[in-house]
């Protein structure tokens, strides 16, 4: 009896639920993955702050932009790879312009959590940023990357092996330093090959749907497995649960004294996450970071903010013209530099710094502006950003979008979430693997082969936005 009714349930599932191969795109998933989800955990991901017009508006800004395909070439071969932190002693090698955003939480959606988002990362070979506040600690994360079952046995890693696609950790600047550094001192231990250090939340944003559905605090079971005690972050227990988590960080953190020392106590590459304003990411850059992630957070912090889309042309600008990011050209005549990891530019002396100064005074002449002068013995540090962006990436033609308007690759939030919700390990997969067709043949339709031909010509303002699929209304 116990049985038929299992049967029964599984047909009935069976006809609601949708097989993976079914789902033809990212917003397929995500209908999928409302589904299956409890009403609250559906909406404490899916859900913008206050109006959610951010969140509308990163799916509008890449609609509002339109492509102009060249035709004519040959595209019979594309290599959709690259190399992230080219020229650098950072670099490192990626599958696809397409990563795994950090964010919290991945076993809210599936029991294996971030241990099938790493498995599909790195089968799929893209880079995973691993989040402070995830449900896994980020030691298990990387050892589940390194220990994946590879095909033959005699080519399996060495246990110590960093894993094969690159994990990036994710931190906020916290009240407390030393938790802070020592979260660092754990990555870099773990294998991390980059730091993502998110500077938009020095509050988090409110979102209505937590507190109308009464979503407070972690189910019995779940930590934020990277902090030492439950405590830290849990004590309130009441309104939505970013509120809760919250108290941990530091409010008054900034550019100016927080990214020279993140940078001065690591020999990671630092990736500044959440900014929307030139002058931000002009700033980051001076202060000595590797890297900007264009974001607003998937619209769940500041509402009314711009779309991450529409703020990436500026930000490009701002940063080309002061020799923090190079135009094609010019980066076809760079010296090629590979430098020492420690090697960094670090603006204002610090007690944590384990190198001397170079003051903004020291800066080389215009004329050579990618480089500074080191009091290192290798004599100059690269200091060309890579530029990313995340919120609203839902098709392939999106990630073209930001490519030809400066980014080097894209990073995905609420899309993984959807397809854990859906799959596990196989559902994560499924949305790299959807976005990775589309990307391809968004690539051929545009007459390019390589990432390196997606160039700024390729993209006009001038769509309408508030575009509805004909075939959804
Ligand atoms: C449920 C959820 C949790 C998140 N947690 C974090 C986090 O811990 N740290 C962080 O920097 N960003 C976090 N983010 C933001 C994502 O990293 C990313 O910026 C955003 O989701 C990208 O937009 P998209 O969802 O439209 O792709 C989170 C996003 C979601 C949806």
């Amino acid at each position: 009896m116990g049985d038929v009714k299992r049967q029964q349930a599984a047909a009935v599932e069976a006809s609601i639920h949708q097989p993976l191969e079914r789902l033809l795109s990212l917003d397929d998933v995500q209908a999928e993955a409302r589904k299956r989800l409890p009403k609250a955990l559906y909406e404490y991901v899916a859900s913008g702050s206050d109006d959610e017009q951010t969140l509308w508006e990163n799916r509008q800004g890449f609609k509002r932009h339109l492509l102009c395909p060249r035709v004519g070439v040959d595209v019979s071969k594309v290599d959709m790879s690259l190399t992230l932190f080219e020229d650098t002693a950072h670099a490192q090698h990626a599958s696809l312009p397409i990563m795994i955003s950090p964010a919290g939480v991945h076993c809210l959606m599936h029991p294996d959590g971030e241990i099938a988002t790493v498995r599909a990362a790195q089968r799929e070979q893209v880079v995973m940023g691993v989040s402070q506040h995830a449900t896994t600690c980020m030691e298990d994360v990387a050892k589940a990357a390194v220990t994946l079952p590879t095909p033959s046995p005699a080519s399996s890693p060495p246990p110590s092996a960093p894993p094969s696609t690159p994990l990036w950790y994710q931190l906020y600047i916290l009240r407390d330093r030393s938790l802070t550094l020592s979260l660092v001192r754990r990555a870099e231990s773990s294998g991390y090959q980059a730091l993502i250090l998110t500077v938009d939340s020095p509050v988090f944003g409110f979102r209505e749907a937590d507190w109308r559905n009464g979503f407070a605090g972690l189910p019995e079971g779940m930590i934020l497995a990277n902090y030492p005690t439950k405590r830290a972050y849990d004590d309130r227990m009441k309104g939505g649960w970013d509120q809760n988590s919250e108290a941990l960080l530091d409010r008054s953190s900034s550019f100016e004294r927080d990214l020279p020392w993140l940078c001065s106590v690591t020999s990671l590459p630092v990736v500044v996450k959440g900014i929307v304003a030139p002058e931000d990411a002009v700033a980051a850059a001076e202060a000595g970071c590797h890297g900007i992630i264009v974001s607003n957070h998937g619209g769940r912090q500041l509402d009314s903010c711009i779309s991450s889309i529409e703020a990436l042309p500026d930000i490009a600008e701002a940063l080309r013209q002061k020799g923090f990011l190079l135009d094609a050209d010019r980066r076809a005549q760079r010296p090629r530099a590979r430098l020492a990891g420690s090697q960094r530019a670090c603006l204002s002396p610090h007690p944590f710094c384990r190198h001397p100064p170079v003051l903004r005074s020291q800066r080389p002449p215009s004329f050579f502006p990618p480089y500074v002068l080191s009091p290192h013995p290798y004599s100059i540090i690269p200091l060309v950003v890579s530029l990313f962006l995340d919120s609203g990436v839902r098709r392939g033609t999106d990630v073209l979008k930001a490519m030809a308007l400066g980014a080097t690759a894209v990073l995905l939030g609420k899309p993984i979430f959807f397809g854990l919700a859906v799959g596990g390990e196989e559902g994560v997969r499924r949305v790299v693997e959807i976005l990775r067709r589309e990307t391809e043949v968004a690539m051929i339709l545009c007459g390019c082969s390589d990432l390196g031909k997606v160039g700024r010509g390729l993209v006009r303002e001038g769509g309408r936005g508030s575009y509805i699929r004909p075939s959804r209304l």
